[in-house]
């Protein structure tokens, strides 16, 4: 399976621009988008129906005027509202080859609204008549279908500075941009459509869409055993908050690692024996933790999941270890506004380490941080030498190396208490097995996700690694 690219506004023209430069004919390229476009419409429009396309004053604007002419060929009833005439190039002789019905219209009086204002090159904020545009297609009741992104929608982004298309179907070209995939821009972008319109393949791009494409799940040689799976250890929290290191360790446990082990103190290991069978556990303090990791049976450790008050002790034995290490909540909370400090102790070993903050963390962490989430996570991994997963519905995962992935699989069900407890303790197995860092993070949040999808309404953290990891491992393997 190959991995799907995510191009930036920038390098989708830059890939355009290499194209023209060897002879491509930019006319062409508007004339199979827009033909896309009318295609996805037609399959949206009873026989004869009405479409109303809103068009803008650049290349967008340019598919829009081609696609009405190919609807109207089709014999749907066409009608083009246009903000302003474009001026020069394609989409000049796109407006010029229109010859239908031209001028305001409302736009409940229509069965398919087709949202051609803007596309990758939205600059600022949408105002008077374009925002009145919007607001007015969004209140009509029509169902809406964006060209390339939905027009308001920020493309690099996701952000929407003021109203944006709420569409229904977003039909873009060549690969999918950050802006459908991140919020609030996935919100508007509805289901995304990736038209092929004979841009060379993308490649080698740094971004993409998590999924199956970007890493390879390991399977177990017939002659392994469970330290040759790898052996992990994970801190547990303290006697009144054991459960977060619990299910981190069940969910490594269920995603491959050979064995796995909480660490603790007498008290809380007691309330962990009342709970746990297949993970085993050791007493010891952030010392203790220190000398278990120094075992060449451990192959990665997890800190940070209701860690408690001895989380930054713990996470300091852990990075001085030298082993691939996952810091999670607590772990991370103590190295607030401390990043600079934290990247030194782990650029002092080549291994990887994981950090997986939510927002709140994540702000804690690096508070000079700012830009688009994928923006921040990309700029948190270079200064800290780690993967890091900026976790939400949007996750985004970025190495210091430059790569970075979207996921788009998560459901909603997945915000509940310890849901993120499991996908640290889902990559902790992963790099237990010896997958690299990018790969361990990317396809724990995508079993994350996959697992979340099947279970649903009334998921719970406990649900995330019981029989529902097996079914997704099984599929994916
Ligand atoms: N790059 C490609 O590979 C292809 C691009 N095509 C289309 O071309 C589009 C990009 O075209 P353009 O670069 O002309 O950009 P757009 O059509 O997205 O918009 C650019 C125009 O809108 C103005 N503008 C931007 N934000 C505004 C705002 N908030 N209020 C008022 N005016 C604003 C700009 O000054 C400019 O005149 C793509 O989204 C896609 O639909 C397709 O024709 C085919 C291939
Ligand atoms: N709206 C959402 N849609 C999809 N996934 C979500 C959503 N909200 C949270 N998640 C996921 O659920 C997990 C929550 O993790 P976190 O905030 O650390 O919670 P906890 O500390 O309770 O485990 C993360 O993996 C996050 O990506
Ligand atoms: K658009």
């Amino acid at each position: 399976m190959r991995a799907q690219p995510i191009l930036s506004a920038a390098a989708i023209r830059a890939a355009e621009a290499a194209w023209f430069a060897n002879g491509g004919d930019s006319f062409a390229l508007m004339q199979r988008a827009a033909g896309e476009v009318a295609r996805a419409a037609a399959t949206r429009l009873p026989p004869g129906g009405r479409v109303l396309v809103l068009a803008g004053p650049g290349n967008n604007g340019g598919d829009g005027y081609v696609a009405a002419r190919l609807l109207a060929d089709a014999g749907f009833a066409v009608q083009v509202t246009a903000l302003a005439a474009p001026g020069a190039g394609d989409a000049a002789r796109a407006a010029g080859e229109w010859c239908g019905a031209t001028g305001p219209a409302d736009p409940a009086r229509f069965d398919l609204i087709v949202d051609a204002l803007f596309g990758i090159g939205l600059a600022r904020p949408l105002e008077g008549e374009a925002e009145r545009l919007v607001l007015a297609a969004n209140a009509s009741g029509a169902p809406i279908l964006a060209v390339d992104i939905p027009s308001g929608v920020d493309a690099d982004t996701g952000a929407v500075p003021g109203v944006a298309i709420n569409a229904v179907e977003t039909m873009t070209f060549h690969t999918a941009k950050p802006g459908h995939l991140l919020l609030p821009g996935r919100l508007h972008t509805g289901r995304l459509q990736i038209a092929d319109i004979g841009l060379p393949p993308a490649q080698g791009t740094p971004l993409a869409l998590n999924g199956p494409g970007l890493w390879r799940l390991p399977v177990p040689d017939a002659d392994t055993h469970k330290y040759a799976r790898g052996g992990v250890l994970v801190w547990s929290g303290p006697v009144l908050a054991t459960g977060a290191s619990r299910l981190a360790a069940t969910a490594a446990l269920r995603a491959g690692a050979g064995a796995v082990t909480l660490v603790g103190d007498r008290e809380a290991l007691l309330v962990q024996a009342a709970h746990v069978t297949a993970v085993m556990l050791a007493e010891g303090d952030a010392q203790g933790f220190g000398r278990l990791a120094a075992s060449p049976k451990v192959k990665a450790l997890c800190v940070g999941p209701g860690a408690g008050p001895q989380a930054r002790c713990v996470a300091g034995a852990a990075l001085q270890s030298g082993k691939p290490l996952l810091l999670d909540a607590d772990a991370l909370t103590a190295f607030a506004g401390e990043a600079e400090h934290l990247a030194r102790l782990i650029r002092r070993h080549d291994r990887p380490v994981l950090l997986t903050p939510h927002e709140g963390e994540f702000a804690r962490l690096f508070p000079g941080l700012s830009g688009s989430k994928l923006a921040r996570a990309q700029a948190a991994a270079a200064l800290s030498g780690a993967v890091v997963i900026l976790k939400g519905a949007d996750g985004v995962i970025a190495a210091p190396d430059g790569r970075a992935a979207i996921t788009a699989n998560a459901p909603g069900w997945l915000a509940t208490a310890g849901s993120g407890d499991v996908l640290a303790g889902i990559a902790t197995g992963m790099l237990a097995q010896g997958i690299p860092g990018f790969e361990a993070a990317a396809a724990a949040c995508f079993l994350h996700g996959e697992a979340g999808g099947r279970l649903g309404p009334g998921l719970i953290s406990e649900d995330l690694c019981g029989p529902v990891l097996r079914e997704v491992l099984a599929a994916l393997i």
